[in-house]
């Protein structure tokens, strides 16, 4: 999280777990010579994606949803096992990872983001009921109990042999995207279930209208909160509109969607970002407030470049751009968790007041019902084989890919793993 650096250097990569940490569901990372499989066909991955289509307009017979989120730790034993989980294959330190793990700390070792997906389950099952779709909610995490790999165990213990995967994440990158494909891989084969199990994956839904909507009611609100609080502002001269997301290292970026689509500045991932934000100015009907896209949350060496500016120092430019106020939207995030309850609650806000600014931040989409109704049409839209054409997507950048395109995603620094839900590799 931020200001912490827990870069590791390349010597430390080339081991494979130098924490030594007995972690489930994931398995370190092969050093990055590891040789590439190209064109290998992936166990476990859709058929249709060995040949390429970037949507699948076939319908589909699932029989489960896989719900797959990042967990977190849910008391003070938890927390370092849980860091040494997440930065498996890095060779961190614990000294070093106790730096992290004071923010969690700090809330008495317990994320909220497992009570936000034990909530997220209960609410796409309530409103797959109230449609009278037959399809459970299975959960499983990337970092932390309940792992992916009991949620594969759960699925073949009810006979589930075609799984639809939600994560937790709408944008395209690395971190966002692939690692959930590449652990959804690890976890088939940890489990031994790759030839039983079939797992895809709904595309990222960074602009589709269920993720959207609790944005711009969260802008709409918050520009109407400081006026209230003070009727001498005046938004369009007087307020900014920051659009926060997780910074990530700029090499990440560059590859975060397929590159003949030359995306510009921070890949497709920036570019999606900023997509969105206009989306959300203009519905929110806010088109002449200032807004710009900012980052946080950034960890690794400061040799290495990650995406900015970071949302501290935007916010302190703000005041010499004659800004009193500032609306904080977690553009980048699903829920309120840790990134968002630290490092935009507890420290972009006081940035704000050491600024002298008026500050408000938005929610996160959590449990929002149209957020809740947009994950079960992304599913549906699987189930039922839905026509491009007809996919909702509010940005000229989407419907996303189904199918991940080859090399998307892909990280440089971290070594090659076999992922599912795209083309190979
Ligand atoms: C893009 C992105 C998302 C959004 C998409 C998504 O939601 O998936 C996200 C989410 C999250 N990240 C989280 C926690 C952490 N992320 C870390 C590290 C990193 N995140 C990265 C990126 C992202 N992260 C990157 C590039 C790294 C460096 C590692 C590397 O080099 O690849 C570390 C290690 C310490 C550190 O490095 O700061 C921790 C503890 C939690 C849980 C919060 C909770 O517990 O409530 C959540 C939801
Ligand atoms: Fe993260």
């Amino acid at each position: 999280m931020a200001a912490v650096n827990l870069g590791s250097s390349g010597a430390d990569r080339q081991g494979a777990d130098a924490t030594g940490t007995a972690h489930r569901g994931r398995k370190p990372a092969p050093a990055a010579s590891a040789p590439c499989a190209v064109g290998a066909i992936v166990p476990g991955a859709t058929p249709a994606a060995q040949g390429g289509p970037e949507h699948v307009t076939e319908p589909v017979a699932y029989d489960a949803i896989l719900l797959a989120g990042f967990g977190g730790p849910e008391g003070q034993d938890d927390v370092i096992p849980f860091l040494r989980n997440v930065t498996s294959g890095r060779g961190i330190p614990d000294e070093r990872l106790e730096e992290v793990a004071h923010h969690y700390r700090h809330f008495g070792g317990t994320s909220p983001i497992n009570e936000q997906n034990r909530q997220l389950k209960a609410a796409l099952e309530a409103e797959l009921a109230s449609r009278g779709i037959d399809l459970p909610v299975l959960w499983g995490n990337r970092n932390w109990d309940p792992y992916l790999n009991d949620a594969l165990a759960e699925a073949n213990a009810a006979g589930h042999t075609k799984l639809i995967a939600i994560a937790t994440s709408a944008y395209s990158s690395y971190s966002s995207c692939r690692q959930y494909r590449e652990d959804f891989a690890d976890a088939l084969a940890d489990t031994d279930l790759g030839d039983v199990i079939r797992i895809d994956k709904v595309r990222q839904f960074f602009d589709h209208p269920g993720f959207v909507a609790p944005f711009v009611e969260g802008v709409r609100d918050g520009i109407v909160r400081l006026v209230a609080a003070d009727p001498a502002l005046n938004p369009v001269t007087d307020v900014e509109v920051l659009f926060a997301t997780h910074s990530i290292p700029s090499t990440d970026a560059a590859k975060s969607g397929p590159a003949e689509r030359g995306f510009g500045e921070g890949g497709a991932y920036a570019a999606q970002h900023r997509a969105v934000a206009e989306v959300v100015m203009r519905e929110a009907g806010a088109s002449d407030v200032p807004w710009q896209l900012v980052y946080q949350s950034r960890s690794g060496p400061p040799s290495m470049p990650w995406l900015e500016p970071d949302i501290n120092d935007a916010i302190a430019e703000l005041p010499a751009a004659g800004r009193k106020a500032v609306v904080i939207v977690p553009l980048g995030f699903v829920s309120d968790h840790m990134e968002v309850l630290w490092d935009l609650d507890n420290e972009a806000l006081e940035t704000a007041g050491e600024h002298g600014l008026a500050a408000v931040r938005v929610p996160t989409p959590g449990t929002h019902p149209a957020y809740v109704a947009g994950l079960v049409d992304l599913v549906l839209e699987r189930v039922n084989g839905t026509p491009v054409a007809e996919r909702p997507a509010k940005t000229e950048l989407g419907p996303w890919y189904d199918v991940c395109r080859p090399g998307c995603c892909e990280n440089v620094r971290l070594g090659f793993r076999p992922a599912l839900a795209g083309i190979a590799p």
